[in-house]
């Protein structure tokens, strides 16, 4: 799909973390919300998720994360609202995670790190035709993250994670359909914080209107360690390595204003 964005994502190196020249840098993500610091925005509106499960295709390992990817060739899987003065298009999502619980998201609350982190992947659909295009674009993407914490089994993650074993190694896909990521959000999605900031892989492209959800969701220890049992190597490589602490460190705010959705 339009998003695969392979030539894109092949440039990433699993330990590949030290910051790469890029043109500007002012607005880099992943950031630390300092929760007291960031500003009430009355204006912002709640989010409209609309996802259509028949767009789900495949999952496949590109040796950074999994993606689950979405056809993207019309407006099925959109958000807008929020603060968003367009409609996006749903092209993947994927995770963030770490070799144990203790860290592994890429945005933090306070510091507060999570066990890992999801990124829904959307791409302005007003305004440009692709995603390759979108992408660098000052207003071409809108990412939607959501927090995990370890607790309860999260029954809609369980499909995901039965077909990760199909995909240990990098570059290995399988057909994936009929998954609704709106299962994946939190019960409140009208909390939440909102910034200006990149994409945390290359091409770390400054076109990203994060959306980050105040409230969690839960998945079980297990559910976790299947992650943990991806490889960012593939098949032929003689030293297999484990998917884990794919994460980015913590950009400079550079002035940026963190605004809330809620008080
Ligand atoms: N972690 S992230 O900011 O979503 N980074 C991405 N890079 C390339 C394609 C989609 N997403
Ligand atoms: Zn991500």
């Amino acid at each position: 799909t339009a998003c695969s964005s392979k030539y894109v994502l092949s440039q990433m190196h699993p330990m590949w973390q030290g910051p790469l020249a890029v043109p500007g840098g002012d607005r880099q993500s992943p950031i630390d919300i300092v929760v007291r610091k960031s500003v009430l925005d009355t204006q912002l509106k709640p989010l409209v998720t609309d996802y259509d499960p028949k767009t789900c295709q495949q999952i496949w390992n590109n040796g950074y994360s999994f993606l689950v990817e979405y056809d993207d060739t019309s407006d099925k899987s959109t958000l807008k609202g929020g603060p968003l003065q367009d409609k996006f298009r749903l092209c993947q999502f994927h995770f963030h995670w770490g070799e144990n619980n203790a860290w592994g998201s890429e945005h933090t609350l306070d510091r507060r790190l999570f066990p890992a982190e999801l990124h829904l992947v959307h791409w302005n659909s007003d305004k440009y035709s692709l995603f390759e295009e979108a992408v660098m674009e000052e207003n071409g993407l809108a990412v939607l993250g959501v927090f995990l914490k370890v607790g309860k089994r999260h029954e809609g993650l369980q499909k995901l994670v039965d077909a990760l074993p199909a995909i240990r190694h990098k570059d290995s896909v399988v057909e994936f359909t009929r998954f609704d990521p709106a299962c994946l959000l939190p019960t409140n999605t009208d909390d939440y914080w909102t910034y200006h900031g990149s994409l945390t892989t290359p091409p770390l492209t400054e076109s990203v209107s994060w959306i980050i959800m105040k409230q969690h969701i839960e998945v079980s220890h297990d559910q976790l360690a299947v992650f943990r049992s991806l490889l960012f190597t593939s098949a032929e490589e003689e030293v297999q390595k484990s998917m884990v602490n794919n994460f980015r460190v913590q950009q400079p705010l550079r002035g940026r204003t963190v605004r809330s959705s809620f008080s």
